[in-house]
């Protein structure tokens, strides 16, 4: 079958060309490795894939200045993400702060990230989900109207998606699309910010933003249009006190720490932000690889095409085929391959010495295929979710402990929407010769995106 190599139906194996998450290919770089960030850089992914392959809990990367630790079972990933306190985010210096300021993803202080957790709550709750279903519905609706203007669509997915998903979460934000919001932001501002951060995140020595770059003037040009925008907003609602039911209304109503104090317009802005950019890229990343494993298991693709049939409204999706199949797909192909600590105090890991301040990378991808705790990891079987995600520290799409994920309500309710009305109204199947090839940095990507045929049913 086209772009879906090897395997057979039954056994349901991994079918997909590249196997650089299934079977790691001898390292461009040693690792451990001293001195050799760059080239570690250029293929973070399969690095850390082969490191993790030697049966190692951890490996230790010295680079440059920096000690850096990657984690790769899960016992370990378990002892990180539960002492937030000796693993904290990554301090002043992480590049993503240049866009998120001190949002829930990127504030270094424990304590003011707290207070800010503890108010945004309510926001990402059931309830504030169950508020942001209609208009995720109707984004779902234009966008899959769209591809049925033809008998037969090809889809480039990951482009799709990522349009789909800042379409969802700017409304959602907004409840208005138009052109004051799309004209700044939309997938060309959000790629172009995502891409200047994650060059900054991979040069070891990056010119500070002050310095009048072609690049960087125009990143501080894109970050002056997106604050007007927020800004603005932000003050037409403070005045007028009229409520739209959006997020922005949930996120001004927000209260903080014991007085009970509004959130700052610069903290409102942070996580506006935030929330555009934590959620947007992941979520796209989850859709395209589940569309793809949909595309490549027709079997499984059928079923839970009876399965949606069958629910009418579609409404509940825990326990459902087509929620295992999410979650298996973010387990094969997790979002968020990696996620960053940083140690706040000299500690260990098992074995290990962790210095303070060395950045400690949870690799996702390798705990996800850890073979002492996942039976047969490289193959696709939605149904081992059947009862549940398994033990602590071994499935960490959206991490775990305090730090989790505050969007994972909002990311499953998206995605279910967006495939339940994809497999009723298509039938998806592969286009290219060749599978995606995994690529990774912040989120994991098809390298160089993929296409896939949507036949109208
Ligand atoms: C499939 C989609 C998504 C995946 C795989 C994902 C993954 C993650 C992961 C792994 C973390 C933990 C990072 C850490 O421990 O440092 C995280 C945190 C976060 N995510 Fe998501 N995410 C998704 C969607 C969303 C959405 C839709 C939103 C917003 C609506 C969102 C907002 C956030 C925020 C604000 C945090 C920071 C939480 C904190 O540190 O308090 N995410 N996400």
């Amino acid at each position: 079958m086209a772009g879906c190599a090897g395997g057979t139906l039954p056994t349901r194996e991994l079918r997909h060309d590249s196997g650089v998450l299934a079977a790691p290919r001898a390292p461009r770089v040693r690792v451990p490795v001293v001195g050799d960030l760059l080239r570690l850089r250029a293929d973070l992914l399969n690095a850390i894939q082969y490191a993790a392959s030697s049966g190692a809990e951890v490996s230790h990367v010295d680079a440059g200045s920096r000690h850096m630790v990657f984690v790769h079972r899960s016992a370990q990933a378990d002892a990180v993400l539960s002492d937030i306190r000796t693993f904290g985010k990554p301090d002043h210096k992480n590049p993503l702060r240049l866009v998120l300021g001190d949002g829930l993803v990127s504030n270094p202080d424990h304590d003011d990230w707290l207070r800010r957790r503890r108010a945004l709550q309510p926001v990402y709750s059931r309830a504030g989900v169950a508020a942001m279903r209609r208009t995720t519905a109707e984004v779902v609706a234009e966008h899959t109207a769209r591809w049925a203007g033809r008998d037969r669509t090809r889809l480039s997915v990951y482009e799709e998606m990522l349009a789909f998903t800042l379409d969802t979460v700017s409304r959602c934000m907004f409840s208005r699309s138009g052109d004051s919001v799309s004209g700044t932001v939309n997938p060309e501002t959000a790629a172009f910010l995502l891409d200047f951060v994650e060059r900054r995140i991979r040069k070891p020595v990056a010119l500070p933003v002050g310095v009048p770059t072609r690049r960087n003037r125009r990143f501080a040009a894109t970050l002056r249009s997106l604050d007007t925008l927020v800004h603005g907003i932000v003050g037409e609602r403070r005045a007028s006190g009229r409520h739209h039911g959006d997020l922005l209304d949930l996120l001004l109503e927000a209260r903080v720490g014991e007085a009970g104090e509004p959130l700052t317009d610069a903290a409102v802005r942070d996580e506006v932000l935030t929330t555009i950019l934590a959620g947007f890229e992941t979520t796209a990343s989850a859709l395209t690889w589940t569309l793809y494993l949909l595309a490549c298991y027709p079997e499984v693709q059928d079923a839970v095409r009876r399965e949606v049939r069958a629910s009418g409204d579609g409404e509940a999706l825990r326990g459902t085929l087509l929620e295992s199949v999410m979650y298996e797909s973010m387990r094969l192909f997790p979002p968020s391959p990696t996620i960053p600590r940083q140690a706040k105090r000299d500690t260990s890991l098992g074995s290990a010495e962790v210095p303070e301040g060395a950045l400690v990378m949870l690799n996702v991808a390798a705990v996800h295929r850890d073979p002492a705790v996942w039976e047969r990891p490289d193959s696709f079987l939605p149904e081992r979710f059947a009862h549940g995600t398994p033990e602590k520290g071994s499935y960490l799409p959206f991490g775990a402990g305090g730090h989790m994920c505050i969007g994972k309500g909002f990311a499953l309710m998206e995605m279910g929407l967006l495939l339940a009305d994809v497999v009723d109204r298509f039938e998806i199947s592969p286009r290219d010769s060749a599978g995606p090839e995994p690529k990774a940095l912040i989120t994991l990507r098809p390298r160089d995106g993929f296409g896939l045929t949507l036949t109208r049913l």
